[in-house]
């Protein structure tokens, strides 16, 4: 039997967590993404002058490039996740309108290495899993939370977990090292 908590169940869960949104039909999703696009833009606010991270959506994960332009268009600067080491932070690369984006992780699009390197303001990270506390399960690199950890240092950046309800889980027994996310939308499909 797996131990609750354990690495293994969190292996199972994203595995689960995963399945459930890839059955989530496209045009739901889609649907899903613009009320998440409208609440995201609630919550933040004026991005004027503010580096907002967003992520090449992946497997199931909401499409929020639209909303990443209309972020551009107000002022923002869009920044991309790089992993340019394992058990390391991530790096945030701007990405500018209508730039071509190289292959990472996964075959993750990214900036090129020449693209300015950034500080975000506002990070908004995909979820697995989310619970009732605001941690979330990602897919078990650790990245976001070493990234929070060391971002911290420097500057006082904001974490928004987003994903649909599907992703809601009651608690992922958190570690020490889990960082709660400050803010977190789960939109219904
Ligand atoms: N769209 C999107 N981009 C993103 C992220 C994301 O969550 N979503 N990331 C958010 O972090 C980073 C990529 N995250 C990754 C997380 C894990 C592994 C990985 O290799 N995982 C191992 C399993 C680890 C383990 O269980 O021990 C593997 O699959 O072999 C790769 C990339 C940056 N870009
Ligand atoms: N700040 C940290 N310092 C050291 N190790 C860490 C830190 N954060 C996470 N880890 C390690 O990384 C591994 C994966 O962590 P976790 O299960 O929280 O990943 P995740 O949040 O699901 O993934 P991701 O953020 O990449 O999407 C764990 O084995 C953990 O020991």
């Amino acid at each position: 039997m797996t131990e609750i908590g354990s690495s293994q169940w969190r292996r199972d869960m994203r595995a689960d967590l995963i399945a459930r949104r890839q059955e989530i039909p496209v045009a739901q999703r889609n649907k899903a993404d613009a009320k998440l696009a409208h609440m995201l833009g609630e919550y933040i606010g004026d991005v004027a002058g503010k580096v907002v991270s967003i992520y090449w959506p992946f497997r199931g994960e909401p499409d929020l490039r639209t909303f990443a332009k209309a972020c551009r268009q107000q002022g923002a600067v869009i920044a991309l996740p790089v992993v340019v080491e394992k058990a390391a932070p991530l790096a945030f690369r701007e990405w500018a309108d209508g730039m071509s984006l190289d292959r990472g992780v996964w075959n993750i699009p990214i900036p090129p290495a020449d693209a300015p390197k950034v500080m975000p303001d506002i990070v908004i990270a995909p979820v697995v899993g989310a619970d009732a506390d605001n941690y979330r399960l990602g897919y078990g690199g650790g990245f976001f939370d070493r990234t929070l950890e060391h971002l911290r240092q420097s500057k006082a950046a904001k974490a928004i977990g987003v994903g649909y309800a599907e992703q809601r889980m009651e608690t992922i027994y958190p570690h020490k090292y889990d960082i709660p996310m400050d803010h977190m939308i789960l939109v219904d499909t």
